[in-house]
């Protein structure tokens, strides 16, 4: 079961006990892991948005997380023209530090929401990945560029200043492998199935909808991929800021391999924890044999990132 508790930088409240001690399967011999997922909020300042989410790591860790993850664009407000001055080069500048050493502090496995990521003249919009002992043992780049023109609701062309990423990627902690993707990269059904195909049973999406598509498609999109590729799904977003240029629509969620939202926060800052059991994904992937029925003789979704 999963819960939710306020998320406050200075002050941090918890409305529950997040994982009771009786209630995670600690008799199962597939792997369950204990995740929180940080809805944080974003400003300006980018030193302050790094401290807000190092204290909520060490709030996840306090209330028994095993994996902690941030939204989208972090540290660094969300839109094109600020992606540039909030860059920095992975895993070298200061936000890398900071999630480096919140996960090796904490010994959780951290995923480091996205950041803008300066690689020579080119950016990105990347996740990283931290395991306990502070080692980054994955890293993203947004594969999907978020350009869009909804006429009077909302134009992004996140094409204008960033450059996508070419790769799947996945890890593997505690014995569950975990398959990343970032905010507009969800819409893309052909990716979060090679996750599932390199063996996924939980897909995260740092992710920043709006209050256009937020309203209309990041419930159904999270649900959809759970149910298509029978996983957990996380979304992660921001707290909302109706004052921000960029408002994100928030309400992070966790969903199961039923397609069923687990929790879910409001717009407002807090933490979401729950649990990724992985005999939940097989009693799915057994009940509803969709695996095995597929058609490969008619289609089939082959990643060409592999030589
Ligand atoms: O797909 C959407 O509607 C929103 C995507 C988005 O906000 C993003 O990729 O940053």
């Amino acid at each position: 079961m999963a819960q939710a508790s306020s998320l406050d930088a200075a002050h941090p409240r918890f409305m529950n006990p997040p994982f009771p001690n009786t209630g995670v399967k600690t008799k199962s011999t597939v792997p369950a892991l204990k995740v929180a997922l940080v809805q944080m909020s974003v400003g300006f300042d980018k030193k302050k948005n790094i401290q807000v989410a190092v204290n909520a790591i060490y709030e996840a860790k306090k209330n028994g997380a095993q994996l902690v993850a941030l939204p989208e664009c972090f540290n660094s407000p969300y839109g094109t023209k600020y992606f540039d001055e909030y860059s920095e080069r992975v895993p070298a500048g200061e936000t890398c530090a900071a999630l480096s050493k919140a996960a090796a502090d904490t010994g959780m496995c951290v995923v480091g929401g996205t950041m803008p990521e300066k690689c020579d003249s080119r950016l990105y919009n990347t996740c990283t990945v931290w395991d306990p002992k502070g080692t980054m043992i994955a890293s993203h780049r947004k594969a999907h560029l978020f350009d869009i023109d909804i006429p009077g609701k909302i134009t992004f062309r996140e094409s204008e200043s960033l450059s996508a990423g070419n790769k799947i990627t996945t890890f593997s902690y505690c014995g569950v492998k975990i398959g990343i993707g970032i905010c507009y990269d969800i819409r893309f059904v052909e990716m979060a199935t090679l996750m599932a195909k390199e063996g996924c049973s939980f897909l995260i999406y740092p992710a920043a909808f709006n209050m256009t598509t937020g309203p209309k498609h990041w419930e159904l999109l999270g649900r959809a991929r759970a149910n298509d590729l029978q996983l957990y799904v996380a979304l992660v977003s921001p707290a909302r800021d109706p004052k921000a240029d960029y408002v994100a629509w928030g309400h992070t969620m966790l969903i199961d391999p039923w397609a069923k939202v687990e929790a879910s926060l409001d717009e407002k800052p807090g933490l979401l924890y729950g649990t990724i059991d992985t005999k939940v994904v097989q009693d799915v992937r057994s009940q509803i044999p969709i695996r095995m029925q597929r058609r490969t003789d008619m289609y089939e979704t082959v990643n060409k990132t592999k030589s």
